[in-house]
């Protein structure tokens, strides 16, 4: 379902029109005198569309007039709509910015140059477009198709091979099963990251979180899908880590990259600041090979896919019938996740630490509930994590102040028009966003939203038992509906456990010099700016088991 295809029939077919406007003779007689009819064209038409229509010029046809209530919305600049606001490093607190000067949190209607998109800022209808099956559809960028992500479960168009793929990912890649028989994984690739912390903090006096997160979480991942873990530890590196890092960082950039043609298909052949195409075309066959010699690996040992933690590749290789899968549909998938597994779990961590060094109170009191539950003698266990209502309020904070996909990562495509409970229609082919960091900073919604207030969750404590795995708008950062993020229970896990055994091993001090800096980047997911660094001191009574 590719979005370019709904969206230039609908706002841009006059380009099309434009030999026949000029004349043909013109078009090959006379070159600057085209370009020149051209450009007036271009920006008489333009110009026109867009004093026509709330929204901008990807509104123009009364798109936003369906309902009989309009979408309102800005209308932007001529041509390239709220392009510019989109482009810009915080798009989701623009976006918030915009919504509410244009009195349109419920809905609004704006122009990412010729795609009509629509933003909701409101629990009640956010639920509503997530949940609608003429929602299940995502817009494909450039990248993510030619990264073969089209046939993965993330950007495959909703329909029998994407319900295939959600059923395999339900069924058997993250049942409660599977990921509670990752555990061992989990707790030795913590293990191997406290060794490297300690380590770093002896030679240094304080530590750069992020690189023992993300080798960390990488390792795991690695583990889940295909089943080898490396040695990160070793100080040449190990190659074959290294190159999948690389790989991984290229894929981040590409499909993380704002692609003006994307949006402004006529500027493809002349503008394509970020080099996306060729650098797509290199990295499809590096990721071919690794992944294809992983699968054949796989098929030569020929393990047993039916113990409970049998890795991802073993899993597909072991599919039958209906569910079998092709090589290259096996790549995508395993690719994706691999892809998605290795930056959330580590960045959601980062912020999670950053929050308990600037809040020592209530590092203090997540420590003694672990303390309290886990005996100084023992292990610290998954089973151990989901007794700790404070650790698990915590995490919610956490998610509630950074969301990782402010705007849900990826946005959803209407396959349909779309009649929405406040008397609004959102056409068919609308890119379709939630503003998920709208909602929870909005203080309509939450009391003091921008104050770090774990208490909030605590039932105890009057606070409020929110589910934030879909089931409640308000804190909704794993999305919603069909199209909910499959491996929210493997990153809760993940992340509770690390948390737990971070804050019970060590004590985190902010570094001299060093102060803790919460300022924002969206990438591919909502990172520090700059990257935490923090004393860990180790806590005596706690050494070797922690
Ligand atoms: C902190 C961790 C994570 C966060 C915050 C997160 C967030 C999200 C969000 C917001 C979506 C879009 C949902 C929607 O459109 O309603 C999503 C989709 C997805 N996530 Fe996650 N995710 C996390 C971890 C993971 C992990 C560990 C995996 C797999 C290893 C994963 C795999 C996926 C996939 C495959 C999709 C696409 C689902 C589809 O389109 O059908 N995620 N995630």
């Amino acid at each position: 379902m590719a979005l370019s295809a709904g969206t230039t029939t609908d706002s841009n077919w006059w380009v099309f029109t434009l030999p026949a406007f000029l004349g043909a003779d013109t078009l090959h007689c006379d070159p600057p005198l085209l370009v020149l009819s051209l450009f007036i064209a271009f920006v008489s038409l333009g110009l026109f569309s867009w004093t026509m229509s709330p929204g901008g010029v990807a509104w123009s046809h009364g798109r936003s007039r369906r309902g009989h209530i309009p979408i309102p919305g800005p209308r932007g600049l001529p041509v390239f709509g709220s392009l510019f606001t989109l482009a810009r490093p915080l798009p989701h607190r623009a976006l918030a910015a915009l919504s509410a000067a244009s009195c349109a949190k419920s809905l609004m209607a704006f122009s990412i140059g010729s795609t009509p998109a629509v933003v909701s800022s409101d629990t009640a209808i956010a639920r509503e477009m997530l949940s609608h099956p003429a929602f299940a559809d995502r817009p494909l960028k450039y990248s993510a198709r030619e990264l073969m992500f089209s046939r993965a479960i993330g950007f495959a168009p909703s329909g029998t091979y994407w319900r295939l793929l959600r059923r395999i990912a339900s069924a058997h890649l993250f049942s409660p099963r599977r990921v509670a028989a990752h555990e061992s994984g989990r707790q030795s690739d913590c293990t191997a990251m406290i060794s490297a912390i300690t380590a770093e903090q002896t030679r240094t006096g304080f530590v750069r979180l992020r690189t023992h997160l993300q080798n960390a979480a990488l390792n795991n991942i690695m583990g889940s899908v295909f089943g080898r873990r490396y040695d990160i530890s070793r100080p040449d590196g190990d190659p074959e880590a290294e190159e999948l890092k690389a790989m991984v960082r290229e894929g981040f950039e590409l499909l993380g990259a704002f692609n003006w043609s994307d949006h402004l298909p006529w500027l493809a052949r002349l503008f394509d600041p970020c080099n996306v195409k060729k650098r797509c075309a290199a990295l499809v066959p590096r990721v071919r090979k690794l992944v294809s010699g992983v699968i054949a690996e796989h098929r030569r040992r020929g393990q047993n896919p039916k113990v409970d933690n049998a890795d991802f590749v073993n899993v597909l290789l072991s599919l039958e019938g209906d569910e079998k899968l092709d090589e290259d549909d096996m790549i995508a998938v395993l690719w994706e996740m691999i892809f998605r597994g290795t930056d959330t779990t580590a960045l959601l961590t980062e912020w999670v630490m950053a929050e308990l060094v600037l809040h020592p109170e209530a590092q203090a009191k997540l420590r003694r509930e672990i303390d309290t539950a886990v005996s100084p003698q023992l292990a610290l266990t998954d089973a151990d994590v989901a007794r700790m209502p404070y650790l698990q309020a915590v995490v919610k904070e956490t998610l509630r102040v950074h969301p990782p996909g402010p705007l849900l990562s990826w946005a959803r495509l209407s396959t349909d028009d779309v009649h929405l409970s406040n008397g609004m229609v959102v056409p068919a082919g609308t890119t379709s966003m939630v503003n998920m960091w709208a909602i929870t900073h909005d203080d309509a919604v939450w009391v003091q939203p921008e104050a770090f207030c774990p208490e909030r969750f605590v039932e105890a404590e009057g606070g409020v038992d929110l589910d934030v795995r879909g089931g409640d708008l308000r804190l909704a950062p794993f999305g919603a509906g069909r199209r909910v993020c499959p491996g929210k229970n493997l990153g809760l896990a993940t992340v509770s456990l690390w948390v737990a055994r971070l804050v019970r091993g060590f004590e985190w001090r902010p570094a001299a010099g060093m102060p803790v800096d919460l300022s924002e980047v969206l990438k591919l997911s909502l990172e520090m700016k700059t990257p935490l660094a923090a004393v860990a001191a180790p806590r005596e009574d706690i050494v070797g088991l922690f």
